[in-house]
């Protein structure tokens, strides 16, 4: 079996490691014998998404959101938002999350223009939520599936009514410190504030997004357990020290 995975901008939406979200989707898929085949898609590429089975786009700082911004809009919304429509499995990273909402207004410097993939907004806040993370995924996910992970943002995010959030806050700060929600859902596709790496931490979530990929590609899934025993004590080392959030003043950025 094969899988293609098209990786957004990875030069310049990598923060906080998470390109080893896409290792870790690789080495998942390699101990199961399943090829799962990466392009990088960057500035001007104009890919074609059908083609496609997963996809992944990672965090940044405004910097290099600023960067992409505008070729997100002009040369992959379209295309892109048809694919999630089609059932396309896709993960998104904080600066990613927010670009597929509608707008990300940072702190300073003008509006960043999303592709509204997530009926959601972003307003830049005047102090970072800076912090380990502890997320009750939502039960579709897993009724037990609790998400760690690392965040870092200005932004405060509100979600409209068409997506749902990927999870309930336990401890942290999640997208805007108020309601408990934390991340976005829309179709097969995941928007989170929680770095990390996200996946090696929570190789649930990892194997979820896969089994979506098989079902829609092949119409079964056939996923072989793996020995996660090593994931299973970082997380209870890391579950064990997390703490309440701090917060840095935004110009720290
Ligand atoms: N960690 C990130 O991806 C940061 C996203 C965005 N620049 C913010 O500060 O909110």
């Amino acid at each position: 079996m094969e899988l293609r995975l098209a990786y957004f901008y990875p030069t310049l939406m990598n923060l906080y490691g998470d390109r080893g979200n896409v290792q870790v989707l690789s080495q998942r898929c390699r101990w199961r014998g399943i090829d799962l085949v990466v392009d990088e898609i960057g500035i001007g590429d104009r890919p074609n998404l059908s083609a496609y089975d997963l996809a992944f786009f990672g965090g940044g700082q405004d910097k290099e959101q600023y960067k992409i911004g505008a070729d997100l809009v002009q040369t992959k919304a379209v295309n892109l938002r048809a694919s999630i429509e089609d059932g396309l499995v896709m993960l998104a990273i904080c600066g990613g999350l927010q670009l597929l909402g509608e707008y990300y207004r940072p702190l300073q410097g003008p509006p960043l223009q999303g592709i509204s993939v997530f009926d959601l907004r972003t307003e830049g806040g005047h102090v970072r939520a800076i912090g380990n993370v502890i997320v009750q995924a939502e039960p579709e996910l897993g009724t037990k599936l609790q998400l760690i992970g690392f965040e870092n943002h200005s932004g405060r995010t509100y979600l409209g009514p068409g997506c749902r959030p990927l999870g309930r806050v336990v401890k942290g700060f999640g997208n805007n410190g108020k309601d408990g929600s934390e991340g976005a859902r829309y179709r097969n596709c995941i928007g989170t504030y929680l770095h990390g790496p996200l996946l090696p931490k929570n190789p649930e979530l990892a194997d979820y997004l896969l089994r979506l990929a098989l079902q829609r590609k092949y119409g079964r899934v056939d996923l072989a357990p793996l020995d996660d025993q090593l994931e299973k004590e970082t997380r209870e080392y890391v579950m064990s020290r997390v703490r309440r959030p701090h917060f840095l003043k935004a110009e720290c950025r």
